[in-house]
């Protein structure tokens, strides 16, 4: 059995091959992202410049700690490259991402960025999108109103439920970098995701769901084999 932690950072370590000096970067958030910032503060220290925009405060802080030079969407809206993990891949690179709760500014980063390289291991890719409970933020204001809403696209869209608001380990409701609120879909199999972000997207008081369709530029997935480019580089 292969330690997923060590695929995680294969899969970062090659996606560093692809960061030039001078690029401005989408620093993604989750688990395997994290071993991408490790990698890059240790390129930095050893002279590397580059510039970053955090995805989330989780990574602003880790890249802090390591001095990996951060910069705003504000300061810098546009970007060259983000990397970033994700928790579904499918054959055509739409992801399924927010599993940590970061979709919002994930998804704000990678729209900024020229290219997007998504991380992960192969545990991540599937034939269809859905096995993992599909992540959407609400607002707070009117979120049971909201939340019916969205119970009925997702009942349109064949996607069986439940749909649980998202609370952390000690029963507290999580709530995001940006003060929102996250209902996970059960949807097992998401026959259109085209269709269904579209209609997501038309509900009022949804500000984001964790459908990422036609932003990744390629991905790097590493199993015990190695790590290897899928997609056009
Ligand atoms: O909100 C979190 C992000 O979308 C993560 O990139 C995603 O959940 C994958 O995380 P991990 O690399 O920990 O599996």
């Amino acid at each position: 059995m292969s330690d997923p932690e060590a695929l995680k950072r294969d899969a970062a370590a090659k996606a560093l091959s692809f960061v030039e000096d001078g690029m401005r970067l989408g620093l993604g958030t989750g688990s395997t992202a994290k071993h991408f910032v490790d990698l890059l503060a240790e390129r930095v220290a050893g002279g590397l410049r580059v510039i970053g925009v955090p995805t989330s405060e989780v990574t602003r802080a880790q890249a802090e700690r390591l001095n990996v030079p951060l910069t705003t969407l504000d300061e810098t809206p546009e970007l060259d490259l983000t990397i970033d993990g994700a928790d579904e891949i499918d054959p055509a690179l739409n992801l399924i991402k927010g599993g940590g709760g970061a979709l919002l500014r994930e998804k704000i980063v990678a729209s900024a960025s020229a290219r997007m390289i998504v991380i992960a291991d192969a545990s991540k890719q599937v034939a269809t999108l859905g096995r993992y409970p599909l992540p959407i933020e609400v607002n707070l204001f009117g979120l049971e109103a909201t939340r019916r809403a969205v119970a009925k696209v997702l009942d349109a869209a064949g996607c069986p439920g439940p749909l649980n608001l998202r609370k952390k380990a000690d029963g507290h409701v999580f709530v995001t970098d940006g003060g929102h609120m996250i209902l996970d879909a059960a949807c097992e199999r998401i026959a259109d995701p085209v269709a269904l972000a579209a209609r997501l997207h038309a509900v009022p008081g949804v500000v984001e769901h964790g459908l990422f369709i036609g932003l990744a530029s390629f991905a790097i997935i590493a199993s015990p084999g190695g790590a290897e480019v899928v997609g056009r580089v």
